[in-house]
C-alpha cells in the first residue's frame, strides 16, 4: 500500500526458495497406503515442517516417505534430484546410530559431503548437514541437505534453530539477534554431559529461565 501510494507498482524481488521434503521410516502410516496396524505411526513431521516453511514464504514440496532401505532411499533421492530443482532438501528421521538409520549411508552413496553429523544440542543432537553433488542437468552447484532427527520435538527444534537460519541466509535476510539468558542451573551443559553418567538424572538437570539480556 505504501509503495502504491507513491506510484511504485513494480519492485524487484528474490524468487521464492524451493525446499524438497521427505519423512523417513517404514513405520510411518502413509508409506503403507494408510493401512492402520499395530506399531504404525502417523507422519507428524512432514505436515508440520511443510506448514512452517510455507508460513515463512518458502515453496515446499513434500516428496514422500522413504522406507528404511538404503538402496530404495538412494534411488528415490537420486530420481528426485534429477527431476526437481530444489534449493534445499530436508528429511526427518534415520540419522541416529540404529540399524535403520540409513540417511547418512544413502547420502554417502550419492557422493555427498557430510559437513556435520551430531551436534551438542538436546533435543536434536543426531542432526546432520551435507551437500550433494548436483546430478540434474539444469544446475552446476551442490544441493544442501538437512537430515533432521525423527523425534518430532527434535526435528521441530532443528528446523527452528538450524534450517530456518540457513534459509534466512539464502534469502539474504539479516540474522536474528541472539538473546542471552541466565539459567537456574550452574552447570555448563557441555561439561555436565561429559562428566555425568548418561543413566543418571542429573546428566541433564531441569533448568529454569531466570532472566534474559537482549
Ligand atoms: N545409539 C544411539 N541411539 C540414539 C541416539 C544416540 O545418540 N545413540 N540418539 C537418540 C536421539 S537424541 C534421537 S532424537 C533419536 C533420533 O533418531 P533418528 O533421527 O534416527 O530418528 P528415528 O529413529 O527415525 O525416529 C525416532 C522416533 O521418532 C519417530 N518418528 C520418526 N519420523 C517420524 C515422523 N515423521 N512423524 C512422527 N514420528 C516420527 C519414530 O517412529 C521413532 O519413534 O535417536 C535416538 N537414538
Ligand atoms: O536429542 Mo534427541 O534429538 O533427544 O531428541
Amino acid at each position: 500500500m505504501a509503495l502504491a501510494s507513491v506510484g511504485i507498482t513494480e519492485i524487484p524481488v528474490l524468487p521464492k526458495l524451493r525446499v524438497g521434503l521427505y519423512s523417513t521410516g517404514s513405520e510411518l502410516l502413509a508409506s503403507r497406503n494408510n493401512q492402520p496396524a499395530t506399531g504404525r505411526v502417523e507422519d507428524a513431521n512432514g505436515p508440520y515442517i511443510a506448514a512452517t516453511l510455507a508460513d515463512n514464504g518458502v515453496d515446499v514440496e513434500f516428496l514422500g516417505i522413504l522406507d528404511d532401505d538404503v538402496e530404495t532411499m538412494m534411488h528415490t533421492l537420486k530420481f528426485n534430484l534429477e527431476k526437481n530443482d530444489c534449493d534445499l532438501i530436508i528429511s526427518t528421521g534415520a540419522v541416529s546410530t540404529g540399524r535403520f538409520d540409513l540417511v547418512p549411508s544413502a547420502l554417502q552413496r550419492l557422493g555427498a559431503h557430510i559437513v556435520f553429523h551430531k551436534i551438542g544440542i538436546r533435543p536434536g543432537h543426531p542432526v546432520m548437514f551435507a551437500t550433494i553433488p548436483n546430478i540434474s542437468t539444469g544446475r552446476s552447484d551442490e544441493i544442501p541437505f538437512f537430515g533432521l532427527p525423527g523425534n518430532p520435538v527434535a526435528s521441530a527444534a532443528c528446523l527452528r534453530f538450524l534450517a530456518m537460519h540457513y534459509l534466512k541466509c539464502l534469502q539474504s535476510q539479516l540474522p536474528e539477534t541472539p538473546l542471552a539468558a541466565r539459567m537456574s542451573c550452574p552447570h555448563d551443559a557441555k561439561t555436565a554431559r561429559q562428566s555425568a553418567h548418561p543413566w543418571k538424572s542429573e546428566t541433564f538437570p531441569r533448568r529454569k529461565l531466570l532472566d534474559t539480556h537482549p
